[in-house]
């Protein structure tokens, strides 16, 4: 792939408040139709990142270029658009007024009933902005950051104070789009969203990236399994001395739950071992929250 056909490039980049470095050393390229997600601890360097890819910030040391020029020129082109935790809104006009100036800078102000609809404010358009609840603002807000139809979309914890059904409708949207080549990347704490919609994660801790690929590949990092089972004739001594088990757990009511580095090694043990019946087995993979706490732990980054 050549690195015009990037939209995101980001090369080594530092960036620093003061004292604070918030990243250090950025090395990431995001291609056409990626839904990445970015997550990390408070202050790990997320919205400080998504600011230097839209050239809110300008990195100390490194380089970051959107469709292989400098990011105000992509925004100036119309081809990004933006939902930041801290964008305000005008607040004594109506929805269909602030969404449909937005979409006339874009050439696109006819079109400002299908962009309210998108964002599920098809209701809302007459009211006041200062009139709306904060799921209903958070709403405007995307509206605003797709009334161009922008090639990439950055999304700064989107659906925070969104209720379920506008969660889901909105994320209807995105797959949308991304099936239409756009490229969205969005920073969350909502582990299950990025389980579900982004096909790639990106884990920043301490303004490094520690982590970067498939949910599937990033959970694979953490091998632990939990397998709880019934069987009352189980001894703990016994299962603690199967393989890969690192630890075990009993009830009274003989059910247990054992932690295995090595799921296989420790199923064929306890299935050929045992002259007892093995009841109810029960297979708990990681999550990747319990993922992210590991790497945490291994890379000692705040
Ligand atoms: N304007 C600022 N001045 C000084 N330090 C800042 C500023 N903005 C952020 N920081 C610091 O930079 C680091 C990265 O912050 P950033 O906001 O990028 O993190 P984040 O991953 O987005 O966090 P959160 O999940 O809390 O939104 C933190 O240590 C933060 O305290």
């Amino acid at each position: 792939m050549t690195p015009e056909t990037r939209h995101v490039s980001i090369r080594d980049v530092t960036f620093s408040y003061g004292a604070v470095r918030a990243l250090a050393g950025v090395t990431l390229g995001i291609s056409a139709g990626e839904v990445v997600a970015l997550l990390g601890p408070n202050g790990a360097g997320k919205s400080t990142l998504t600011h230097v890819m839209l050239g809110l910030l300008t990195p100390g040391i490194g380089r970051a270029d959107l469709f292989g020029m400098r990011p105000q020129d992509a925004v100036a082109r119309g081809l990004v658009g933006a939902m930041l935790q801290d964008t305000g809104l005008m607040r004594h006009v109506t929805v269909r007024e602030v969404v449909g100036l937005v979409a006339a800078q874009y050439g696109r102000a006819a079109l400002t009933g299908g962009i309210l609809r998108e964002a599920g404010l098809a209701d809302l358009g007459a009211r006041r902005v200062s009139r709306l609840s904060g799921g209903q603002r958070q709403r405007v807000k995307f509206a605003l950051a797709i009334a161009g139809d922008p090639r990439l979309l950055f999304l700064d914890e989107p659906t925070a104070a969104l209720d379920v059904a506008a969660r889901h409708a909105f994320w209807e949207d995105i797959l949308e789009r991304a099936g239409r080549g756009r490229t969205i990347v969005f920073a969350t704490h909502y582990m299950e969203e990025a389980e579900a919609y982004a096909n790639r994660i990106v884990v920043l801790q301490g303004g490094q990236i520690v982590a970067d690929g498939p949910a599937r590949q990033i959970m694979s990092r953490v091998s632990d399994v939990t397998l709880r089972f019934t069987d009352p004739e189980a001894r703990e001594e016994e299962l603690a001395r199967l393989p890969g088990v690192l630890r075990v757990k009993g009830d009274p009511g003989d059910r247990w739950e054992l932690v295995t580095s090595d799921q296989d090694a420790t199923l064929d043990a306890l299935y050929g071992a045992s002259r007892r019946g093995v009841r109810d087995l029960e297979i708990i993979r990681g999550s990747l929250e319990d993922v992210l706490m590991a790497l945490a732990k291994e890379t000692g980054l705040p």
